[in-house]
């Protein structure tokens, strides 16, 4: 029986994945439990290397720290890959503007030619752009492996989730296809102004976020009952949650939870939003039965919605009831970019 609420975020160990099948399928269905009660769960003994982490917050701090005019060199509004730093106020969340600045850094594929005649989502293929090394030494040597090593693990959750879920263990594997398309995203909050908010309540609009959030407290969880329930902060360890396309791909099983940021003292945080090909198609896979008894008498899960847009919140619909409009990953994206980088698709794709 789903409980209808909850009011703290799980901590678990993931030392098990190491283990006998039999410890491998514990954590595997108690990792499924949470994705379908709460949607977020705080991860230890996840093997990512704590040098990696405190190399990758003392690269954000290098960054961060150098004047916006050093910034501009990898100034988003330039790439039409969407990449790139962006300083504050120029991301828009549920409508509302966010205060923080960010670099994003996708998977890297070579840009396709002719992208405007193709589907919209081709449009995301491409080159990074990197600091130059004099400026920020290392950034790309050390941003390659982050994702690299976040993604073999974001792989191995996907493993258990698979498992978890009575299907094989690779399931997710063959479904996400031979280009996958993940986003790093390494963000700086100032301390968030009265009434504002770092970034505003949203859900994640990918399959599987891994967070490291670093030692500042900040992120917050909106529970059933419309409560926010903070994030423990737990040294090294990573906040697992769900995105919009897994929620779609389970049939509401797994939920996607709304979250939002607010800090009191300046915070940095590294996400990780593991991602397939982009004609990854998001059509509910055939789970056993109990899976969808479980959403069939949860009201919760079968009204779980998507984030809706601007023109459907205008016209009244709640700012997380959509429907899900996309049917591949790829045309999702493109609407969350259209939804939150106005300026980026003006400037390069006035179509
Ligand atoms: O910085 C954080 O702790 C959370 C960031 C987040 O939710 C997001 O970028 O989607
Ligand atoms: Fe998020």
């Amino acid at each position: 029986m789903t409980p209808t609420s909850f009011e703290s975020i799980p901590i678990v160990s993931l030392s098990d994945l190491a283990g006998d099948d039999r410890q491998r399928g514990a954590l595997a269905e108690r990792l499924c439990t949470i994705c379908h009660e709460i949607g977020f769960v705080v991860v230890t003994d996840h093997g990512i290397d704590a040098s990696l982490i405190d190399d990758v917050f003392e690269l954000m701090q290098r960054f961060f720290a150098l004047d916006d005019d050093h910034k501009r060199l990898i100034d988003k509004l330039a790439s039409p890959h969407f990449r790139g730093w962006e300083a504050v106020g120029s991301e828009f969340t549920n409508n509302r503007v966010d205060v923080r600045e960010q670099i994003d850094l996708w998977t890297e594929w070579p840009a396709v030619d002719d992208a405007t005649d193709g589907p919209t989502h081709l449009r995301l293929l491409g080159p990074n752009q990197w600091m130059p090394d004099d400026v920020l030494p290392g950034q790309r040597d050390l941003t390659l492996r982050w994702m690299r090593d976040l993604g073999d693990l974001a792989d191995r959750i996907l493993e258990l989730l698979a498992i978890g879920l009575g299907l094989e263990p690779n399931h997710f594997a063959d479904l996400f296809g031979e280009q996958p398309m993940s986003l790093t995203k390494m963000i700086h909050y100032p301390p968030t102004p009265a009434g504002g908010a770092g970034v505003n309540a949203h859900h994640d609009t990918g399959f599987l976020t891994l967070l490291q959030p670093g030692p500042t407290a900040g992120l917050q969880v909106l529970n059933p009952r419309d409560e926010w329930i903070d994030v423990p902060t737990v040294p090294g360890a990573f906040v697992v949650n769900l995105g919009e396309m897994l929620q779609a791909m389970t049939g509401n099983y797994f939920v996607a939870t709304a979250h939002r940021v607010i800090t009191t003292t300046e915070r940095l945080s590294a996400a990780y939003f593991h991602g397939p090909s982009l004609d990854t198609e998001l059509t509910p896979i055939e789970l056993p039965g109990r899976f969808t008894d479980a959403v069939a008498a949860s009201e919760r899960h079968r009204r779980a919605g998507f984030m809706a847009s601007s023109e459907q919140t205008d016209a009244g619909v709640g700012d997380m009831a959509s429907e899900l409009s996309a049917s591949t990953y790829g045309e999702q994206l493109w609407n969350y970019f259209c939804r939150s980088y106005p300026a980026n698709v003006a400037a390069h794709y006035p179509d």
